[in-house]
């Protein structure tokens, strides 16, 4: 079973796959991390996000050791993230790696939750569940802010909401796996969801294949 989860940032997506993949023991993958940990590679650098070859050096030495370091979790992370995954040749040095945990999740799970921007479109188009979870833009700022702001960093909600309209314009407008939901994606607007509700329709859907 694989379980292709998109959505804009701070939809809540992240939050949803990883008690999905709990529940269900599955293993999951935040693909965003990958961008991330690239973005990151490249600022330790001093060099520039936007520029392929850099960027896709980055990519193609990624260390998967750093995936879950706090450190990837910071709005000027995020920025040049969605900056080297702009990049075509960076997503090429991704997919394979990303496939390649879907088809043969680790520890012998017997199925596979990823979430990010192209899961459904492109990663795995072939997957059996697909869901794009999104909200408002103002509602996703206001919990990056504060999420932020729980986790001890500096920062200012109006510019934590200008990065985020920049992040999406980047993400949608992209020629390359922009994002967008799959034809047959399961859209959850949580604008006005909390997070336990958004888990209860998605648990049904998973097991289910729809809601109704
Ligand atoms: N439905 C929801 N309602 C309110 N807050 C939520 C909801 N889903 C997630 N959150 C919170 O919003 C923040 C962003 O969620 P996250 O899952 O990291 O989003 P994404 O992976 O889409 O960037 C987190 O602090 C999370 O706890
Ligand atoms: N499958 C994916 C996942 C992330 N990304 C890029 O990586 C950036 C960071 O992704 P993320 O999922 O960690 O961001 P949040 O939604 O957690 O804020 C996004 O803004 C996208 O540009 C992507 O292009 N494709």
């Amino acid at each position: 079973m694989i379980v292709a989860i998109d959505g804009p940032a701070a939809s809540g997506k992240g939050t949803l796959a990883r008690r999905l993949a709990r529940h269900f023991g599955y293993a999951y993958l935040d693909t965003g991390s990958l961008y991330r940990a690239v973005g990151f590679a490249v600022m330790q650098n001093g060099g520039d996000p936007a520029d392929p070859d850099t960027a896709e050096a980055a990519a193609r030495a990624l260390d998967p050791g750093i995936l879950n370091d706090e450190r990837l979790r910071t709005d000027a992370v995020a920025q040049a993230a969605s900056k080297v995954a702009a990049i075509p040749a960076v997503r090429a040095a991704l997919l394979e790696f990303q496939r390649a945990f879907a088809k043969r999740p680790p520890d012998g799970a017997r199925g596979a939750v990823l979430d990010g921007r192209d899961i459904g479109t492109v990663v795995c188009a072939d997957a059996d569940r697909k869901m794009f979870v999104t909200a408002s833009v103002d509602v996703r700022a206001k919990r990056r802010f504060k999420e932020l702001r729980e986790k001890g960093h500096e920062v200012i909600e109006s510019a934590v909401l200008q990065d985020m309209k920049d992040r999406d314009a980047r993400d949608a407008g992209r020629t390359v796996a922009p994002l967008a939901p799959a034809e047959d994606a399961l859209v959850l607007d949580t604008s006005d969801l909390d997070a336990e509700q958004v888990f209860t329709l998605a648990v049904k859907y998973v097991t289910e294949g729809r809601l109704g």
